[in-house]
């Protein structure tokens, strides 16, 4: 197995431009597919993610055409919901954001189609969102266990109306069921069961849908109400922001190591929710300066807190190895879906936090981190999970260094991540 060594980095200065929002780019590929006229996207994300949905989209009959390196594409929309007569398989790898929302649009599309993907993605529940959909009448099928892909769809038009979906384990679902529901033949209500997790992932779907002009009545996240047929209009011009999740171990590196890191591509007014990922680094003690177009972080001594991070659980995962250089101990709470993610990443953080020193507490649905007095060096398992590789790059800034085992991992959303994170440190500091 790969592996690579990061040898102590004592200081880090630079800008990062980001590439494009994962949840962005695999959302705006979808709409633009089934709007009316041409989307025109820059700053698209190239990566494995990415490449699932373009792929999936290609065998569903939608053109469109990428260049620069694969981070523009221009799309022609399909003016409604996909229609092949030859049964299909697509193979999705493990990408949520294209399992999730593509299973909704094709129980509404006249299609046969087998979704696959990963071993993972088969440990990954989908059961909400069909219980979801059969409310509507689709008809899917699970090929291997009840709740979990593989699925066989074969999609027909869906009975509009009123629907109850459990928010408690993955927004995604709630945001596939929004996406499709104007497509249908009459208006829906959707109601949500449970407590809604993740709810700032709805606010970049609703802005997404908006863009594509279809707005919904949000109802506090317990109710939306979606008008029936009608029909998503290319934006025409559509920029991806930068990758908020991204960002985090970028931000994180500059408060732990010493030094200002400046990322750009996401700013105050960014719709993504993990933005507020820097509010928890001030929290922490880091220096944070806000612009529209850039944010930026400078080192100061950091000291552990303890937080709900239900709202931003992808990089909360950082706040986990920052909590290593942080005074006394972190609190990561309600995250109880890191469960059923890449990983088990509660169990994924605590095992591999502990082989560097940390005294770690996991429960069912949070973690508490004691920095040691010294941490040490260890080879750390990645569990085929790009953020624990990415998180774990910060024990670069500790003089044990670190081994990552399959760097590669972080194909999923940042291929290059590595290279990014080797230019910033500062040569004989
Ligand atoms: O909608 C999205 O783009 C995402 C929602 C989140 O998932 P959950 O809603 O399952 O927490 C997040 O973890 C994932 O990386 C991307
Ligand atoms: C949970 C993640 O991915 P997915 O979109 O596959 O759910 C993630 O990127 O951290």
């Amino acid at each position: 197995m790969k592996t690579l060594t990061l040898s102590h980095v004592k200081k880090v200065e630079g800008t990062v431009h980001l590439p494009g929002s994962k949840s962005i780019s695999n959302r705006v590929l979808l709409l633009a597919a089934l709007a009316k006229g041409e989307t025109r996207i820059t700053n698209l994300l190239h990566s494995e993610d990415v490449e699932h949905m373009l792929n999936a989209l290609n065998k569903l009959g939608v053109s469109y055409q990428l260049s620069n390196a694969k981070t523009e594409c221009v799309v022609q929309g399909l003016g409604g919901l996909f229609a092949v007569t030859e049964p299909l398989e697509l193979y999705l790898g493990n990408a949520g954001t294209a399992m999730r929302p593509l299973t909704a649009a094709l129980a509404a599309s006249n299609v046969d189609v087998t979704l696959t993907g990963e071993p993972r993605m088969y440990e990954r529940p989908i059961g909400h969102l069909v219980d979801a959909l059969a409310q509507w009448h689709c008809d899917i099928d699970y090929l291997g266990n009840k709740d979990y892909p593989p699925l066989r769809i074969c999609g027909k038009a869906l009975t509009a109306g009123a629907v109850k979906i459990d928010g408690s384990v993955s927004s995604q679902f709630l945001t596939a069921v929004l996406m499709v529901a104007p497509l249908l033949n009459g208006d829906s209500v959707i109601e949500i069961e449970g407590d809604l997790v993740s709810k700032p992932y709805i606010d970049i779907t609703l802005a997404l849908m908006a863009r594509f002009g279809v707005t919904v009545q949000n109802e506090n996240y317990q109710r939306f109400v979606v008008k029936g047929s009608q029909q998503y209009q290319a934006p025409g011009d559509f920029l991806v922001e930068g990758d908020a999740s991204s960002a985090s171990y970028f931000l994180a590196a500059a408060a732990i190591a010493g030094g200002t890191i400046k990322v750009t591509g996401i700013g105050k007014n960014a719709v993504q929710g993990d933005i507020h990922f820097a509010d928890a680094l001030e929290a922490m003690g880091a220096q944070v300066d806000w612009g529209f177009d850039y944010i930026s972080v400078t080192r100061d001594q950091l000291h552990g807190i303890s937080r709900d991070y239900n709202a931003i659980p992808d990089a909360a995962m950082t706040i986990a190895t920052a909590a290593l250089f942080a005074k006394g101990p972190t609190l990561i709470s309600n995250v109880y879906n890191w469960r059923v993610k890449e990983t088990d990443r509660l169990a994924a953080m605590a095992t591999e936090l502990r082989k560097v020193g940390a005294v770690v507490e996991e429960g069912h649905d949070y973690i508490r981190i004691e920095p040691p007095v010294q941490l040490q060096h260890a080879s750390i398992a990645t569990y085929n999970d790009h953020r624990m590789a990415m998180c774990f790059s910060m024990l670069a800034f500790a003089k044990c260094g670190v081994t990552i085992e399959d760097p590669d991992c972080t194909r999923k959303t940042f291929p290059q991540y590595f290279d990014v994170f080797a230019s910033l440190a500062v040569k004989n500091a």
